[in-house]
C-alpha cells in the first residue's frame, strides 16, 4: 500500500480577483488529505461520502484522477482509500488536496514519474474538468506547500505566527460566488474592477510585508481586504461576527478565505493570543481550526 498526503489553504489576500488575473497570496495550511492506494481486481474508492467505483456523483474528482491515470498507464484495478482532517466544501481547498494527494500516490503506484509541476497542472485541470472555471491557486499551493504568490508562483518566506479558522459550517458553491462577482462586474465595471485592482495591489504590498514578518501590517491589510469582499457581496453576516471577534480578541487581522458566502474565515495572531481569538470566534459561533503554515506540500508518507 502507499499513502500520500497533501495540505489545505487559506488565502491571506486576492481570493476572486485572482480569477480575473490579479495577483493573489495563498498559504499551505497543516491540516491534510491523505489517499491510501494499493493494486486491486476493480477500481474502489472509499471515502467519509461512500464506497464507489469511478463515481462523478460521489467522487467527481477522484475519478477525474484515476480515468487520467487509464488514459497515460496500464491502471487496471485499484483501493483508493481517503481520510481527512480539512473541512469539505468550506474554503480550506479541500477538492485540491484529495485530487493532489490521489494523483501523487498513483504516480507513485504506477510510477509514472510525474515531475511536481506535472501533478500540479494534472491536479488544475481535473478541477477545471470538474469546476468548469478554477484558478491554479488550489492545486499548485497544494502541491508545492508553504506561502506563494500567484499566477507568478512566486515563493514567499513562511509566516511564523498563529492561524486560526472560523467555519461557518454553512455550504458555499465556489462555482456560484464566482458567477455572482462576474455579474457584478459586467453590471458596474467601473466600480468593481478598480475593487478588484485594489485586493490585487494587496497582495504586492503585503509579499514585502510577509517576508519582513510584518505581520502587523499584514492585518490591517487582510482587513481592508476583508472590506472589499463584503463589497463584492461575498460576504456573509457570520463571517463578519467571527472576523470582528478575531480581531476584538487580539488577532492582527482576520477576512474571509476562499469563496466566501459562507466556509471559513482566517485570522492570523501572535502565538501568544491564539487561544483567546480562537475562544472568541467559538463564542461567535464558529467551528475552530487552529493551524499553522506549512511548507510541506505533497508527499509520500509510505511506500
Ligand atoms: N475527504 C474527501 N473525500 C472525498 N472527496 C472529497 C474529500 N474532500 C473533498 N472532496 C471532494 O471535493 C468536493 C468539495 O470541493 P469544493 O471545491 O466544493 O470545496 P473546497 O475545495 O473544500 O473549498 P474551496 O475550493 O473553496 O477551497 C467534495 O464535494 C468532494 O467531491
Ligand atoms: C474564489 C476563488 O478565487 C478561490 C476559491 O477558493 C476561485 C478560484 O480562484 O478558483
Ligand atoms: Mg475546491
Amino acid at each position: 500500500m502507499i499513502i500520500c498526503s497533501a495540505p489545505g489553504k487559506v488565502y491571506l489576500f486576492g481570493e476572486h480577483a485572482v480569477v480575473y488575473g490579479e495577483p493573489a497570496i495563498c498559504c499551505a495550511v497543516d491540516i491534510r488529505t491523505r489517499v491510501s492506494v494499493a493494486p486491486a481486481d476493480s477500481i474502489t474508492i472509499s471515502s467519509s461520502l461512500g464506497t464507489t467505483g469511478i463515481d462523478f456523483e460521489t467522487h467527481p474528482y477522484v475519478s477525474a484522477v484515476v480515468e487520467r491515470f487509464q488514459d497515460i498507464s496500464s491502471l487496471e484495478g485499484v483501493s483508493i482509500s481517503i481520510e481527512s482532517e480539512i473541512p469539505v466544501g468550506s474554503g480550506l481547498g479541500s477538492s485540491a488536496a484529495v485530487t493532489i494527494a490521489t494523483i501523487k500516490a498513483l504516480d507513485a503506484l504506477l510510477g509514472t514519474d510525474l515531475e511536481l509541476d506535472d501533478v500540479a497542472r494534472t491536479g488544475h485541470e481535473v478541477e477545471q474538468r470538474i469546476q468548469g472555471a478554477a484558478s491554479q491557486t488550489d492545486t499548485y499551493v497544494c502541491t508545492m506547500g508553504g506561502v506563494v504568490m500567484i499566477p507568478q508562483r512566486k515563493g514567499l518566506d513562511l509566516i511564523d505566527c498563529g492561524i486560526v479558522i472560523g467555519n461557518t459550517n454553512i455550504f458555499s458553491s465556489t462555482k456560484e460566488l464566482v458567477a455572482n462577482v462576474a455579474e457584478l462586474n459586467e453590471s458596474f465595471p467601473d466600480v468593481i474592477g478598480p475593487v478588484l485592482s485594489s485586493i490585487g495591489k494587496m497582495s504586492v504590498t503585503g509579499e514585502e510585508l510577509v517576508n519582513a514578518k510584518d505581520y502587523v501590517s499584514v492585518g490591517k491589510l487582510m482587513n481592508i481586504n476583508q472590506g472589499l469582499l463584503d463589497a463584492i457581496g461575498v460576504g456573509c453576516s457570520e463571517l463578519s461576527s467571527f472576523t470582528y471577534a478575531a480581531r476584538n480578541s487580539g488577532a492582527y487581522g482576520a477576512k474571509i478565505t476562499g469563496a466566501g458566502g459562507g466556509g471559513c474565515m482566517v485570522a492570523i495572531a501572535p502565538h501568544e493570543r491564539v487561544d483567546g481569538v480562537a475562544a472568541a470566534i467559538a463564542i461567535a459561533g464558529g467551528e475552530v481550526v487552529v493551524t499553522k503554515a506549512t511548507d510541506i506540500g505533497v508527499r509520500v508518507e509510505s511506500l
